[in-house]
């Protein structure tokens, strides 16, 4: 008999058919409180699990007894509890590097718009403002031949790096616990502290994973450190950084500007002051979001998920 699976996420139907010749599969374009009820039904005797974001911990995992493998459609994992998978053998597993590309050019877009000032100058013309010449109020400030620091060097920092390298003739700083000498090489990258770094970079790039040492890991103290002038950009997890410390750094002039990907609180909150400020760039958590990518990411899971129920090591298992 075929092991159940549950699908919580839209993928491609060749996903689906992937997984569909050696699964049954129980598919769910999206979760939502309506249908919630309904999965933790299937839960109880699913094999499988794939998708993203859905918090998998002791108490969901109370309610899957049958459960071999869960399959995140991310490089991210902080939503899984990998000490409570592995207390019960089961095996966990993510996306990482086929997305680096195209993250690394959602976060150079986030870069360039918040530093050029594209979407408030997109409404100008739009609103039928632009009348006579463009007056100084609306001039933005240069990427090129800046310097940006990026803490967390790893799959998408190193692609972010190389576009900036070479693209932007921009310095690059960047930190993390180990030094990553293939950055240094290629793009001449620069290993530094924290705090040098927040100090010298005219924009800061923060794309660490969330873990308990990364929880608002940039707060009041790094906002105070950064120049008058820099552009903080977040395309990690929101809770990395501490958001009321952002809005104060924000409000007060402490910062120039910031491109946001992420946030606390998804979808965020229609309230959240940093929806209202003109100095910030804000997009839905949308860094791997092409056709191409989220396609191949969805494959790789589903192979992950396929190749853990044969018996066999699925390429990427988290340990
Ligand atoms: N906005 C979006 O749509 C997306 C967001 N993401 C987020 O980006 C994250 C990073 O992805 P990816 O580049 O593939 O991950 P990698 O694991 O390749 O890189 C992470 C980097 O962070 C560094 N790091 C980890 N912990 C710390 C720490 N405590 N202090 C300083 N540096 C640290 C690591 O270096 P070292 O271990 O030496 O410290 C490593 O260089 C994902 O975990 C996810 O949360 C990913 C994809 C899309
Ligand atoms: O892969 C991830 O971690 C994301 O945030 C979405 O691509």
């Amino acid at each position: 008999m075929k092991p159940k699976i549950i699908v919580y996420k839209k993928v491609d139907k060749k996903v689906l058919e992937l997984i569909e010749d050696t699964c049954k599969v129980v598919y769910f374009e999206k979760l939502d409180s309506q249908n919630f009820p309904v999965f933790l039904e299937e839960l109880k005797d699913a094999e499988g699990l794939i998708g993203s974001g859905l918090k998998v911990d002791h108490e969901l995992l109370d309610q899957a007894p049958q459960l071999k493998i869960v399959c995140n459609i991310s490089v991210g994992y902080d939503n899984l509890d990998l000490t409570a998978l592995a207390e019960r053998r089961i095996m966990a597993t993510n996306t990482p590097d086929v997305l680096n590309d195209t993250v690394a050019d959602t976060i150079m877009g986030l870069i360039l718009s918040t530093a050029r000032r594209i979407p408030e100058l997109d409404q100008w013309v739009k609103t039928g403002q632009w009348e006579s010449g463009l007056g100084e109020k609306w001039f933005g400030v240069d990427v090129h031949h800046k310097v940006l620091g990026i803490i967390g060097m790893g799959g998408i920092g190193s692609d972010v790096a190389k576009r900036a390298h070479y693209g932007f003739d921009m310095e690059i700083l960047y930190h993390n616990r180990s030094r990553n000498e293939a950055a240094e090489q290629k793009y001449g990258a620069t290993y530094c502290s924290l705090e040098e770094l927040l100090k010298k970079s005219d924009f800061v790039c923060l794309m660490t994973p969330l873990t308990p040492q990364t929880v608002n890991l940039i707060g009041k103290r790094e906002f105070e450190l950064m120049k008058e002038s820099a552009i903080f950009i977040n395309a990690s997890r929101g809770k990395t950084v501490d958001e009321e410390a952002l809005i104060h750094a924000l409000k007060t002039g402490q910062i120039y500007g910031a491109g946001l990907d992420v946030f606390v609180q998804e979808p965020v909150n229609m309230d959240n002051p940093l929806l209202s400020m003109n100095n910030v760039v804000t997009l839905p958590h949308i860094g791997s979001a092409t056709y191409e990518t989220r396609f191949k990411m969805a494959m790789i899971a589903a192979t992950n998920l396929v190749t853990g129920l044969k018996g066999d090591v699925p390429p990427n298992l988290l340990k």
